[in-house]
C-alpha cells in the first residue's frame, strides 16, 4: 500500500481509536533513533528471508489445529513463515521456527526472544501505547526492521497495516509474494491466550477495542486482496468448504 492511501486509512483509525499521533510520533523516533545508534542489530528489508510463497500466522481460535495440518499436509520448507506477535508462542509450541515475527511487543515476549535468539529476524511495530515496551525489550532484540504507522523517518518502514496480523500481510507483498496462506486468521470476536498471555481460559470473548481491531485487520485483508496482485487463501474458508 502506498504511503498516501495508508495515509488515508490511518487519519479514519486515529479517529476511531482516539489514538494521540503525536504519542505514535515519539515512539516511532525512539525506534529510529534506537536503530540508528545499534547499526549492528538493524536490518533492511532486502536481508528479510523471503522467496513468493508466504504462510501468515495469527493468534486466532483456529490456529493450532491449522498448524497441525500445515505440519501434516504441507512442506513448509517451501514456504517464508511469518507468526503475528503472539501466534509466534503457538508455533514454538509444534516446533516449528517462523522466519519471521511482526509485533508491537505485546506478544509472549520471552518466546519472541527464544525465537529471535534461535534465529528467527523481528519486524517490531512504534505505536503510541507501546513506547516503554520498546524502551524495555529492544535491548533484549536483534535482526530488528523497524515499522511506524506515521509517516516513516529515518531507518523505519511504513508499507502499511494495522494490526501485526494485517501489518504481516502488507510485509509479505513488499517481500514480493504471489501466494499467501493465512492460518489462524479468524478475526470475529474470539481471542485466545496466544492473543492475551495473561488470560485463563483458552478462549475469550473479545473487548470492543479489540472486536474493532478485528474488523480493520479484516477490512485491510481485504483491500490487499482486491487491490494487491498476490493470491491469498484463508484456511478459515478452506475449512467451510471442506464442510
Ligand atoms: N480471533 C483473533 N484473535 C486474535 N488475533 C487474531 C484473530 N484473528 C486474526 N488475528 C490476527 O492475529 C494477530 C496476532 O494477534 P495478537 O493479539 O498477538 O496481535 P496484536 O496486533 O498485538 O493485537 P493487540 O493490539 O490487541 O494486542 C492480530 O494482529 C490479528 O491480525
Ligand atoms: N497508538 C496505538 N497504535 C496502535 C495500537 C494501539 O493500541 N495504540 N495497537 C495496534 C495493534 O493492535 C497498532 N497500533
Ligand atoms: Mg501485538
Amino acid at each position: 500500500m502506498d504511503l498516501k492511501t495508508w495515509i488515508g486509512w490511518y487519519e479514519k483509525i486515529i479517529e476511531d481509536f482516539k489514538f494521540d499521533p503525536l504519542a505514535d510520533m515519539e515512539a516511532a523516533e525512539y525506534l529510529n533513533d534506537f536503530l540508528q545508534e545499534h547499526e549492528n542489530i538493524k536490518v533492511d528489508m532486502d536481508e528479510l528471508p523471503h522467496n513468493d510463497k508466504f504462510i501468515i500466522f495469527g493468534a486466532g481460535p483456529s490456529i493450532k489445529k491449522h498448524l497441525k495440518f500445515l505440519k501434516e499436509d504441507f512442506d513448509l520448507g517451501v514456504f517464508t513463515m511469518i507468526a503475528a506477535d503472539g501466534a509466534t508462542t503457538a508455533l514454538l509450541e509444534e516446533s516449528i521456527l517462523p522466519d519471521i515475527i511482526v509485533t508491537d511487543l505485546d506478544g509472549n515476549i520471552d518466546d519472541i526472544i527464544r525465537a529471535n535468539k534461535a534465529g528467527s529476524f523481528v519486524v517490531v511495530h512504534a505505536h503510541g501505547n507501546n513506547l516503554e515496551r520498546l524502551r524495555f525489550y529492544l535491548p533484549k532484540l536483534r535482526n530488528i526492521l523497524g515499522t511506524t504507522q506515521t509517516p516513516p523517518i529515518g531507518d523505519l518502514h511504513n508499507f502499511g497495516g494495522f494490526t501485526d496480523g494485517d501489518r504481516a500481510v502488507f510485509l509479505a507483498v513488499e517481500l514480493g509474494a504471489k501466494l499467501i496462506i493465512l492460518a489462524g486468521m479468524d478475526f470475529g470476536d474470539i481471542i485466545t491466550k496466544y492473543s492475551r498471555p495473561q488470560i485463563s481460559e483458552k478462549t475469550e470473548k473479545a473487548d470492543k477495542i479489540k472486536r474493532l481491531k478485528l474488523e480493520y485487520a479484516k477490512k485491510l485483508i481485504d483491500w490487499i486482496m482486491e487491490n494487491e496482485d498476490v493470491k491469498i487463501y484463508n484456511l478459515v474458508e478452506a475449512k467451510l468448504l471442506k464442510g
